[in-house]
Order: structure tokens, then sequence, then C-alpha cells
């Protein structure tokens, strides 16, 4: 049998969009997830009311696009935006030009040592993700290929997903096995907004009966003793997780909230966080019971996978943070990622809709909160970036 061939690395491309995507990307005027959430910017007033007011969405989107030598191109979204087109365009693209696509290991291994004087996490790392899991999708739609395949095969017949957004009760009716509501008062808003913050679990807990999942989205807006307080009077209204509740910086912090949570409610981190590194020492210090790396902002699938073998040895779960098809490929394929999480893009939200629109053409969605592997049967992350939007190219190489 011959070694198959595959053509080699010919151009990597990088641009920008606006308008649209998943969490950080652009979103219109009152998307519930920028409605005063709490954030480590919400002490100051101004910035309190909505997140794109201190520049969440200034980066946008990262389309990264890798053309082998025979004309396939393989491509990813992340977050990123302008700057993010100019790390891939300007320095990671020489790793990959003239390579074998198979060369992943060795193509992350460059790109991070070569960026890690002034990278190592945030931008730099994005733009890595970005560029390995464009490089899995040419491997996939190269080999003919799902990439879920490529990492071993599914150990589960479908996903589960909870669901994320300020209506767990439409998501309890839509099938999802769970709801994170973004917290919406912080640490500034004194002792009325921690009331003010049990009230509206008390009453999602009274409208969703208590079998159903709730949990908190904290974005690394509280300090120990808050998150500690709220936590403990969240008990009774069975929160099951609180994510997220402080800097990711802060590791000494997490493993002191971890202690002082009430017994079986669950802390969680790690959207924030970046490479094998960074998990470790969350896992080291005993930080949290739940890791969520975002695939696009941890270092892409190459990395995840270190990762995720950490947490296993570990004895932690891992449920990425919502990348559409570019986690629920990973997540179906390793026995200590149970669930994955939905993020709802819908403004209200009250609808299923497709999280990375309108940039992706055929991304599944979840029905009845549920995915069959066989609906990611298709080459690569099995979908097709949508033509019609207007992609700018800021930097060339
Ligand atoms: C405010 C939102 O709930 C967060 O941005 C959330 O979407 C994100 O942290 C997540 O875990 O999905
Ligand atoms: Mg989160």
């Amino acid at each position: 049998m011959p070694i198959a061939q595959l053509p080699k690395i010919k151009h990597v491309r990088a641009f920008t969009v606006r308008g649209g995507g998943a969490d950080y990307h652009d979103q219109g005027e009152g998307h519930w997830i920028d409605n005063h959430i709490a954030t480590p910017m919400s002490r100051y007033p101004e910035y309190r009311q909505s997140r794109q007011s201190f520049g969440i969405n200034v980066l946008g989107t990262l389309v990264v696009e890798i053309e082998a030598e025979d004309g396939t191109i393989g491509f990813a979204v992340t977050t990123g935006g302008e700057p993010g087109c100019y790390i891939v365009e300007k320095h990671l693209a020489r790793f990959l030009e003239g390579r074998a696509p198979t060369d992943y290991e060795k193509i992350w291994d460059q790109m991070y040592f070569s960026t890690q004087y002034y990278g190592r996490k945030g931008l730099v790392i994005n733009a890595i993700s970005g560029v390995d899991l464009a490089l899995w999708d040419l491997l996939g739609k190269l080999r003919g290929e799902p990439v879920y395949h490529m990492l071993g095969g599914a150990v589960r017949d479908e996903l589960q997903f909870y669901a994320t957004g300020a209506r767990p009760d439409v998501a309890r009716e839509l099938g999802f096995i769970g709801g994170k509501m973004p917290l919406h008062h912080g640490p500034a808003e004194g002792l009325e907004g921690l009331h003010k913050n049990i009230a509206e679990l008390a009453d999602m807990r009274a409208k969703v009966g208590d079998d159903f999942w709730l949990m908190w989205d904290c974005w690394m807006a509280l300090d120990v003793d808050y998150a500690t307080r709220l936590a403990i009077a969240a008990h009774e209204h069975g929160l099951k997780w609180i994510e997220e509740a402080i800097s990711p910086d802060d590791y000494w912090g997490y493993a002191q909230l971890k202690k002082n949570v009430p017994t079986g409610m669950l802390v969680t981190t790690g959207e924030h966080e970046a490479t094998r590194w960074g998990f470790r020492m969350l896992m080291e210090m005993d930080c949290c019971d739940i890791i969520q790396p975002d695939v696009g902002w941890c270092g892409g699938v190459t990395e995840l996978l270190k990762i995720s073998a950490l947490a296993d040895a570990n004895g932690k779960l891992v449920v990425p943070h919502g990348s559409s098809v570019y986690s629920y490929h990973f997540v179906i394929t390793r026995h200590n990622s149970p669930f994955a999480e939905f993020l709802m893009m819908h403004p209200g939200p009250t609808e299923v809709v497709p999280m990375f629109s309108p940039q992706l053409l055929g991304e599944p969605v979840p029905e009845n909160g549920r995915l069959r592997a066989s609906a990611l049967d298709q080459p690569g992350f099995g979908v097709e970036l949508n033509r019609e939007i207007a992609m700018h190219r800021p930097y060339t190489h």
C-alpha cells in the first residue's frame, strides 16, 4: 500500500469580518449577551451597562484560510481581528507554507516558541489557534475525513448540551440539560446587587423546577469574598456551578474559592486560559472542578489534545467554552467531556440559531438539546465559509 502523499501547504491568508459571530464578535443592540452583564469593568459605572462600551468587540472576528497546492482550502473562525491578521500573515505563515499539512505538531511548536517572547496567552494564542484549526480542517478535507475521526472517533453516539443565555426556562423547553445564566451584578453594586442576583436565580429556579441544571457565568467580575457569599446564598437554589468568578490570573483565589463554596457546588473556569502550561497551573493548584478551554483561544486542537490528557490524568472534566463545531468534534471523542456548551446567540435568547452566523454555512445546531455524531460526518469541521460576507485582508506577505 503506497503512503498517501498529501499536497503541501501553498498559502496562508488572514481576514477580518465585522458583524455577527459568537461571544466576542459583533452583536447588535439589545442582545442578551450585552445587557448589564457583570464584568471586571463594572466597577466603573460608565462601563457597567454594556460590554461593548469598554470594547469587548474591538478585535472582532479572525478568519484563517490555508490553501494546499491542489487548491483545497481549510479555514477556521476565531477572535482576533486585524492584529490577529498581522500575526498570522507576518509571523506564523512562514512555519506553514511549503510544509506538509500532517506536520501540525512541528508547526504548532514553531508557532508557539517563535512568538513566546510576546505571546503565551490572549491574542497571539488566538491567532495560533485559528491557524491550527484551519490546518485540521484542511487535513480533513484532503483526507475526506471529519476531524473527530482523526482524533480517535466518537466515544458516544451523540452530544448533549447545556445552553448559555439569559433564558434557561426556554432552554429547558428546547431540550437542553441545563442553563447557564450571565451574572448581572458585581461587587460594585454592593449588597443590593447581590440580592438582585439571588432573586434572579430564585425566580429562574421556580420556573425550571428542581432538576434542571442552573449555573452562573460570572465573567471574571468578582472577588473571592463576593463569590463566596454569592455561592453560599445561591446554594439553596441549587446552583450547579459558579463559572469564571474571578480573574484568570488569580490561581490562588480560585484555590481558596474552591475550598469556600458549599459542598456539592462546582467551581469552573478556563475559557480565558491558554496552553497546557496554563491549564497545568489550574490543575496543580486545584483551582476548579471543570476546565473550560475555548479551542479557538487555548491553542487549537493540537494543544487541546494535550490539555485534555492532563485533565484526564487529574480527574477533571473538560467542557470547552462554546465554539460550535470546533469543540463538538473534540468533545465527541473524549470520555472526560461528557457534555458540551451551546451558546445561544439569538438576541432573546428564545430560539436555537447557529453560533457563528453568518460566517459559517452548514453549521449544525442541537435538536432537542442533542446532536448525533453522524451530524459531524463531513470532511474537516464540516462547515464552509459564507463567501457572501464582506471579508477584509488587511495584510499580505
Ligand atoms: C456573558 C456571557 O454569559 C459570557 O460571555 C458567556 O457567553 C461565556 O463566558 C461562556 O461561558 O459562554
Ligand atoms: Mg464563561
